[in-house]
């Protein structure tokens, strides 16, 4: 059997005294992508922020491509290859685009602050990024900001991918665009995708796996193929 990218066993997180995930199961076959669904509150952007080492993980272990991640810092699981796109996008608002973007490059190490400016296949992938990119970020819309934070994962040549819903305050046709980039970058490069997403639709389109989080858990998880969007629906309804 092929090992896992990423396996999470027993896994407990939180802030402080207060507790949010608990015991969190999960594996992530290389190349594959998994929706992660649920209501408000359950814990899915801790589970991304403990993936990537933002908060600490309380119990359980986090391995990686076999390595054991679970006490490294973000900056080590970003050159690891873990990149994260957050809700809200967090992009420098005072920085143009291509200095957002260079950020990004960071998570190469000593071979990215050697690089000159942003990979062309960035560009390539969002257009509309190179026509602006000596704008400042806090000047661009919804959609253009999310490309940019997207881009700026991208920047560090991530194996796997965190993404907390890239849907969110962005138009339809952007929401398409973004989709289209996803599936293009997950077969050119293979990516390994976790994507927190309210949008059952869009997550059904994308997502080879689904797991259902409630009350810090994973509660229920299988194959996007092998149930419809309608048969989990009632678990992440507010
Ligand atoms: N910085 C923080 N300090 C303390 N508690 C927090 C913090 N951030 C989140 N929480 C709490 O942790 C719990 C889980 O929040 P989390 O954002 O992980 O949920 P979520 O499933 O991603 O929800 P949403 O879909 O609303 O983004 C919530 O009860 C939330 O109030």
């Amino acid at each position: 059997m092929v090992m896992p990218l990423v396996v999470m066993t027993g896994v407990a997180s939180g802030y402080g005294a207060a507790r949010v995930l608990h015991d969190v199961e999960l594996a992530l076959a290389a190349g594959s992508v998994t929706a992660l669904i649920g209501r408000n509150g359950v814990g899915k952007t801790t589970l991304l922020r403990t993936i990537m080492g933002i908060r600490p993980l309380d119990a359980g272990t986090m391995i990686f491509d076999g390595g054991d991640i679970g006490r490294l810092p973000p900056s080590a699981r970003a050159r690891a290859g873990i990149g994260y796109v957050p809700q809200g996008r967090h992009i420098f608002p005072q920085l143009t685009v291509a200095e957002n973007l260079e950020t990004g490059l960071s998570a190469l190490g000593p071979r990215g602050k050697a690089r000159a400016g942003v990979p062309d296949h960035i560009y390539d992938l969002f257009p509309k990024l190179a026509m602006i990119r000596g704008r400042k970020g806090g000047l661009l819309s919804g959609g253009e900001q999310q490309q940019l934070a997207i881009g700026r994962a991208l920047a560090g040549a991530p194996r796997l991918l965190l993404l907390d819903e890239p849907t969110e305050g962005v138009q339809p046709n952007v929401v398409q665009m973004i989709e289209a980039v996803l599936l293009k970058v997950r077969a050119e490069f293979g990516l390994t995708i976790i994507l927190i997403e309210q949008y059952l639709d869009f997550a059904w389109s994308f997502a080879d796996h689904y797991a259902v989080m409630d009350g810090g858990r994973i509660v229920r998880q299988g194959d996007t193929a092998a149930e419809s969007a309608a048969d989990v629906a009632h678990l992440v309804r507010i």
